[in-house]
């Protein structure tokens, strides 16, 4: 039985707007929940309860194609048995109307709507979605056994190229370690490149690690491309481990992140005004290297010039709103 028919699958029937005609079934091995558009929630009928919780989001960028095509391939093996369940898992497909429309965000940058900030934009579409987005994480991780590792994925590609073509981004943590194992993991996944952010930042993967105590990550796993654009070929490390993981072999006993490349976000270079000029052209991609003494933005009453040739540039973009992060400065970092 299908029961997302007529839509194809979980993908299919979120992009149609459609409501199942059963919002909670079983199938020979888990218990399926769709708590709400592009939300559904799956669990082993055999769980353990010391086994992970994972949090599992995409399309919090509409534009970011290939980790929903993938996240959807991995729930129709859940769903028809190919691919055995060992943990309680929340799928979330974020911004419905941008995945709809192929674009980043309607109204508002999503990822600049979490741990409150929604309250700011009352009037952006994503804002309620935001909130929404919230409620489920906090209401998902509520329901875990107690002393439950929680983790977030939260999976998406860049606008531009990369030197490190994958990589993830750690939130600012406080009073806790880095998890090692889950770096571990990450290297397993061909995400061997890791930005450890130094502040609060109002996405969802901060969210959930500073509000749900998750050890959360956004993964960017390539460039962003249209539907059916992607060469899926350059994500089989991420679709791999995430497999491994959901069925209970991905985690490792002694953690081995020898290798990995490190680094700290040094400054968010921001757009004060519509004066806001980006000194880097459109093909310079993430992690490139800023030779000492380049002017890298200019804005009224700021220049951000380059500093000791350890730095380099991340997520430069002067299309952002006023007022937003218009590129991350970064230096190479070691763990804690
Ligand atoms: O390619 C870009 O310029 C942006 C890619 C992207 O969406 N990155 C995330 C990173 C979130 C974080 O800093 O934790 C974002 O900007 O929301
Ligand atoms: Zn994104």
């Amino acid at each position: 039985m299908n029961p997302f028919a007529p839509a194809r699958d979980f993908l299919d029937l979120t992009l149609q707007g459609h409501t199942p005609q059963q919002t909670s079934w079983h199938t020979p091995a888990l218990q399926a929940q769709w708590l709400g558009h592009g939300l559904l929630q799956l669990t082993p009928h055999a769980a353990n309860p010391q086994q992970e919780q994972i949090l599992l989001s995409t399309g919090i960028h509409g534009n970011e194609t290939a980790p929903i095509e993938i996240l959807n391939s991995i729930i129709n093996d859940l769903l028809n048995g190919a691919l055995p369940l060992a943990c309680r898992i929340l799928v979330v497909l974020g911004n419905i109307p941008a995945m709809q429309s192929g674009k980043r965000f309607v109204d508002y940058d999503m990822n600049r709507l979490f741990d409150g900030a929604h309250a700011k934009q009352p009037d952006a579409s994503e804002a309620r979605r935001a909130a929404e987005l919230e409620q489920a994480a906090s209401a998902f991780f509520a329901a875990a056994p107690a002393g439950a590792p929680r983790r977030h994925y939260d999976l998406h590609t860049a606008i531009r190229g990369s030197v490190f073509e994958r990589f993830a981004i750690y939130p600012f943590i406080h009073e806790r370690q880095h998890n090692r194992e889950q770096l571990a993991w990450l290297r397993a996944a061909d995400v061997e490149t890791v930005l450890l952010h130094s502040k609060p930042a109002a996405t969802y993967s901060y969210y959930t690690s500073e509000r749900c105590g998750a050890d959360a990550f956004t993964l960017e796993l390539g460039k962003a491309r249209p539907f059916g654009q992607n060469e899926l070929a350059r994500f089989t490390g991420i679709d791999r481990a995430l497999r491994e993981r959901l069925s209970g072999h991905g985690t490792t006993a002694t953690p081995d992140i020898s290798g990995m490349r490190l680094f700290k976000a040094k400054y968010d270079i921001v757009k004060h005004s519509g004066e806001f000029v980006l000194h880097l052209a459109d093909d310079v991609e993430n992690f490139t290297a800023l030779p000492h003494g380049m002017t890298i933005a200019e804005d009224v009453e700021v220049r951000y010039v380059a500093d000791g040739g350890e730095e380099r540039i991340l997520f430069p973009n002067p299309k952002v709103g006023i007022g937003l992060r218009a590129g991350i400065v970064i230096e190479p970092a070691s763990l804690d």
